[in-house]
């Protein structure tokens, strides 16, 4: 992008360079390079594309307020993605957004006795059946809580007993990662005119769609005929909702195949994202004991320990210590270090008069904006109860809506913002928060060497907790 700063060398050749370096440096470079240029909007060069990249709270408002016909994120994530040649073109369609908005959103009351009773029967099949006595026993903890968020999630999604099949739980829990890493190489490597014939080969290999159809398809198809004959019907899940939106819209009845899809998509949205940032907050918890103590007090308060099938929303929305606890997770470990990815379709002029020509990408330095020492003292130390302010000796509150996890802003975009703010933060931070206050009601962690905390991953911009990193975990002993 003509006139503006960059932190890399201009030549394509030089800038793949750069590119390579970003790979191993990402993080790094986009923190340099953000405090180089002060409140300037830069030119920052990754893998294949330029990237105009937003670090202060006024150009992040003016990117959050474009409309989608002028900068959008469809096209920046078609092609950043390459989601249409890994998994296929109809995965891009968005029908299932509304209804996260609306039908699951209006239904998350009613949905939580059954995605508690799916919670606790994952902690008995993954945890209990490991655990020896007062021993304490390692867990890898990504791959142990990336297979309970996706069955927990997926009673949500799909309901009983599809949530609990292992080659459901297999194909959803892995799938994200496997395309994200395919699209990332193809979009780096793989020259135009080759990436659809080897999307195709790359598709017949994984079969995500084909496996998630044959084993979708026969509760679809019921689902229909239920709807066909009668019009009295629990609508249970997903699956039920997007039958529902459909015969409102009299528009169209969604095929078994294109339900099926809409399925692999939200999965695709909703368990990679929730994962990281649960084990994130675990290995802060477990190389923190001191911060289980007070979270286990706040849950004991609000929460009957023996019977969770009778936590309420309301209770979990007033452990305000979780809720911080999240949220300052949600600060200092970002998904990725840009995030909210548009592409300029048409020329696009910030509000400071900055212009961006269309064909350029536009994204968010996340970190650096979460990180801003103006408005988060000390702002790369982690602080669980930052956002929580005491109001007498015992209560504690959030001080209103704009310290919620799930509130965001210019200063906090974790779930993006304007247009394409994420429909699924509420049910997030539901799921992170039962998950975490039943872990800390049943269970002693800690990390195997003690107060170490396992180092993220990163490649490039994307951010992952330690892959391999083990928790222990025992039953409470300490009260
Ligand atoms: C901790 C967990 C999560 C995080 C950090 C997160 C973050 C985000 C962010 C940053 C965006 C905006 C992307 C952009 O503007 O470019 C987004 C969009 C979205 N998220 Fe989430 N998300 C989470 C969980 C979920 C869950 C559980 C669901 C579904 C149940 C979900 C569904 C979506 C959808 C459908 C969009 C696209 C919305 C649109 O285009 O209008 N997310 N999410």
């Amino acid at each position: 992008q003509r006139g503006l700063p960059s932190n890399g060398f201009s030549s394509v050749f030089s800038s793949y360079i750069n590119g390579i370096l970003d790979c191993v440096d990402g993080r790094d470079a986009i923190r340099r390079a953000c405090s180089k240029y002060g409140n300037e909007l830069f030119t920052f060069c990754q893998l294949g594309n330029w990237v105009v990249l937003v670090h202060t709270p006024h150009h992040l408002r003016d990117l959050c307020n474009a409309s989608e016909d002028i900068l959008s994120m469809e096209g920046a994530a078609a092609e950043l993605l390459q989601l249409g040649n890994t998994v296929g073109p109809e995965f891009g369609e968005t029908y299932h957004i509304p209804v996260i908005r609306t039908s699951m959103n209006l239904h998350m009351a009613q949905l939580l006795p059954s995605i508690l009773n799916e919670m606790e029967c994952c902690f008995k099949r993954y945890v209990d059946t490991r655990l020896v006595g007062g021993e304490w026993t390692p867990f890898k903890a990504l791959d142990t809580l990336s297979r309970m968020m996706c069955q927990t999630s997926n009673r949500a999604f799909v309901g009983l007993p599809l949530c609990r099949n292992e080659e459901y739980i297999d194909v959803t829990s892995r799938f994200a990662s496997q395309v994200l890493f395919a699209g990332s190489i193809m979009k780096m490597l793989v020259p135009r005119m080759l990436r659809k014939p080897i999307g195709l080969i790359y598709r017949s290999i994984y079969r995500h769609h084909r496996r998630i159809l044959k084993l979708a398809k026969p509760i679809i198809e019921e689902r229909k005929k239920e709807r066909h004959f009668s019009k009295e019907h629990p609508t249970e899940d997903m699956i039920g909702w997007l039958l529902d939106a459909a015969s409102d819209s009299d528009e169209f009845e969604p095929s078994a195949e294109s339900l099926a899809m809409r399925l692999l998509n939200v999965n695709f949205v909703a368990l990679h994202t929730t994962t990281k940032i649960f084990v994130h907050a675990l290995y802060h918890l477990a190389a923190n004991p001191q911060y289980i103590l007070e979270l286990r007090q706040e849950a004991e308060q609000l929460l009957d320990k023996d019977h969770p099938d009778r936590w309420s929303k309301e209770a979990l929305g007033r452990c305000v210590k979780l809720d911080s606890f999240f949220k300052e997770t949600l600060r200092v470990n970002v998904i990725s270090a840009l995030t909210l990815p548009r592409l300029a379709v048409k020329d696009f002029r910030f509000s400071d008069g900055t212009q961006v020509s269309a064909g350029h990408y536009v994204a968010c330095a996340s970190e650096a904006v979460q990180r801003d020492s103006k408005v988060y003292p000390s702002p790369d130390e982690f602080r669980p109860f930052r956002f929580v302010v005491p109001t007498s000796e015992e209560e504690h509150s959030l001080q209103g809506w704009p310290n919620r996890m799930t509130s965001t802003s210019e200063t906090f975009p974790a779930f993006g913002g304007g247009r394409h703010l994420c429909p699924g933060r509420f049910f997030a931070a539901m799921v992170m928060k039962m998950f975490m206050a039943y872990l800390v009601l049943n269970y002693d962690v800690k990390m195997p060497r003690d107060g170490v905390r396992p180092a993220d991953e990163w490649l490039g911009p994307l951010c992952s907790p330690a892959t391999r990193a083990h928790v222990l975990f025992r039953k409470r002993q300490v009260l």
